[in-house]
Order: C-alpha cells, then sequence, then structure tokens
C-alpha cells in the first residue's frame, strides 16, 4: 500500500467518467464530495497487500491516526488513487480494503468520506504548506519486502 498524505484546507472531487468496467455503484449525492480541514489520503493498494489484506488496514489506519494527530486533522478524505505504484492489487480486494480502511478511522473517532472507487475524477486540493503538510508512508504486509 502506498499513500501520499496531504493537510488541506479542503478537498473536492467531482466524478466525470468510469475508469473500470465495474466501478462501485454510487449515488447521485456521491457524485461530488467536498471536506475543510482535512487530511487528505491518496491511497494505491498493491498487490502485495493481497496476501494479508486486515494487516494493511490495520497498518493503514495507525499510520492515518499518527500524521493526523501530529497535524491535529479530525477529518480525514479517503482518496482511491491507482498511480502511486506500478503493483496494484485487484479492484476487488482494493475496493474492500479502502471501505474498511474509511469503517476503521470513523470507529476511531474520525468525520471521514471516501472518494467514490472506480471513476475519473476531477479534484481540486489547497495543501497548506506546512512541514508536515506533504507525507508518504509504504505499508507491507508481513513478511514482504519492500519493492
Ligand atoms: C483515474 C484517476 O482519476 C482516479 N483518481 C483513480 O485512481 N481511479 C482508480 C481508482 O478509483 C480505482 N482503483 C483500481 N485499482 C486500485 C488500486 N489498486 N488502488 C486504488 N485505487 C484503485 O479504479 C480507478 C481506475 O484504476
Amino acid at each position: 500500500m502506498r499513500m501520499l498524505l496531504i493537510h488541506s484546507d479542503y478537498l473536492e472531487y467531482e466524478v466525470k467518467d468510469k475508469a473500470l468496467k465495474n466501478p462501485e455503484p454510487i449515488s447521485e449525492e456521491q457524485k461530488k464530495g467536498r471536506l475543510e480541514e482535512v487530511l487528505a489520503v491518496f491511497m494505491s493498494v498493491e498487490k502485495a497487500d493481497e496476501t494479508n489484506p486486515d494487516e494493511v488496514v490495520e497498518k493503514a489506519v495507525v499510520e492515518i491516526k499518527d500524521v493526523a494527530s501530529q497535524v491535529k486533522a479530525g477529518r480525514i478524505f479517503v482518496y482511491p488513487f491507482a498511480h502511486l505504484s506500478s503493483e496494484l492489487a485487484k479492484p476487488d480486494v482494493a475496493l474492500k480494503v479502502l471501505q474498511r480502511i474509511e469503517e476503521r478511522l470513523m470507529e476511531e473517532g474520525f468525520e471521514v468520506k471516501r472518494a467514490p472507487f472506480g471513476y475519473y475524477k476531477a479534484f481540486r486540493l489547497s495543501c497548506k504548506g506546512h512541514p508536515l503538510a506533504e507525507l508518504s508512508r509504504t505499508i507491507v504486509p508481513s513478511g514482504e519486502a519492500v519493492s
């Protein structure tokens, strides 16, 4: 799993078109989204994560919680982003991992939005620009080497 974490004044997206034959079904309301004062987390779920998705979910939640507490962000935007890795997990595994991360972050008390999975999306982001505003993390299941 590769994550790019951007502490932002806001992140907004608009669904444009299908990027997969069978994207995640979404409501009219989910075609646009915006959160203010948010930690945007762009995530590529990777092939290696398929060996232990549950472990990758928990490790991702630990990392996101750690950064959120450092930058004092109470809102998280989970953003599926297939451009941080050249070894992507299958879409069905990736979607489940991202849905579970969303659930776990809500359980941890965050306000969470998740951008729709399997679409081309326009987005606007306002990065705050402080020293911790742009971070990346790589997560691998135990026993896997980082490539
Ligand atoms: C395209 C660009 O504008 C948009 N932002 C986009 O990336 N769309 C991705 C993700 O939503 C999702 N997706 C598929 N596989 C994965 C994966 N392994 N990890 C994360 N997302 C995935 O499926 C889309 C096409 O790859």
